[in-house]
């Protein structure tokens, strides 16, 4: 497992810019979001992080052993916000060390490969995985890969739309080939999460640490604490 910084600057809308490391401080950000990709394999889960954090798809992708991940930063709506990206193994013999990194996720991308019926015809097992090892409010997205695949299309959008409706998922088409969906995708998760924590926060009236100078915060953590001190003081 390794940890790799890397510096990009884009702007993904107007309300989210994806930023250069050297522009904050390593402790400078408001929310630190863990996102973890799972999927089989070959689905293309390392390349869509790749594209992601560092604007790439290599050829002849090497499959991940264990777990690997990168760190992101972004301005969301003009507030810092830091992804923590979590790869994952598809295959099988991996599962038992993939699955211990379920539950710390505020975020799921579940991934298929849109040009191949066996990466869909497992998305029941994976979900089970989910329901077992991961944390009950987290934000599960149902991602078709390999969308640049026109003719050689397995899984129609209807099918996969209807599949993600049914299992309270979010759905999007995406190619880490062609750099389509990319940037959206991860942009949206922070923005939903960012919207999240920031709507604990205030629900919950907590005290002014948040203010300029403050430390930064673990998004999962700052809503458990909130939801104990709730209970002590009610
Ligand atoms: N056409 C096309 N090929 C893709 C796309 N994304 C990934 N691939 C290819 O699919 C293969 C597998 O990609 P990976 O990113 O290694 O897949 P993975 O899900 O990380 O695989 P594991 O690490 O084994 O779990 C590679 O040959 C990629 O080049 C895509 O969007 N379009």
């Amino acid at each position: 497992m390794s940890e790799t910084i890397v510096y990009t600057h884009r702007k993904v809308d107007k309300h989210v810019a994806v930023v250069d490391m050297a522009d904050w401080g390593m402790e400078d950000y408001k929310f630190l979001f863990k996102v973890v990709l799972i999927g089989n394999a070959g689905v293309g889960k390392t390349s869509l992080v790749k594209r992601f954090t560092q604007n790439i798809f290599p050829m002849g992708q090497q499959s991940t052993i264990g777990v690997d991940f990168m760190i992101k930063n972004l301005i969301i709506d003009g507030e810092k916000v830091k992804l923590q990206i979590w790869d994952t193994a598809g295959q099988e013999r991996f599962r038992s060390i993939t699955q211990s990194y379920y539950r710390s996720a505020n975020a799921l991308i579940l991934v298929y490969d849109i040009s191949s019926q066996a990466t869909f015809d497992c998305l029941p097992q994976w979900l089970s995985e989910i329901e077992t090892y991961a944390g009950n409010n987290v934000l599960t997205y149902l991602v078709g890969n390999k969308c640049d695949k026109v003719t050689r299309r397995e899984i129609p959008r209807e099918k996969a739309d209807d599949f993600a409706n049914r299992h309270d998922m979010v759905f999007i088409e995406t190619s880490a080939k062609e750099c389509d969906n990319v940037d959206q995708l991860f942009s949206q998760i922070a923005q939903k999460l960012t919207k999240d924590a920031n709507r604990s926060m205030f629900a919950t009236e907590l005290p002014s640490i948040f203010s300029s100078g403050s430390r930064p915060i673990s998004a999962q953590p700052l809503i458990d604490s909130v939801k104990s001190r709730c209970c002590k003081t009610s």
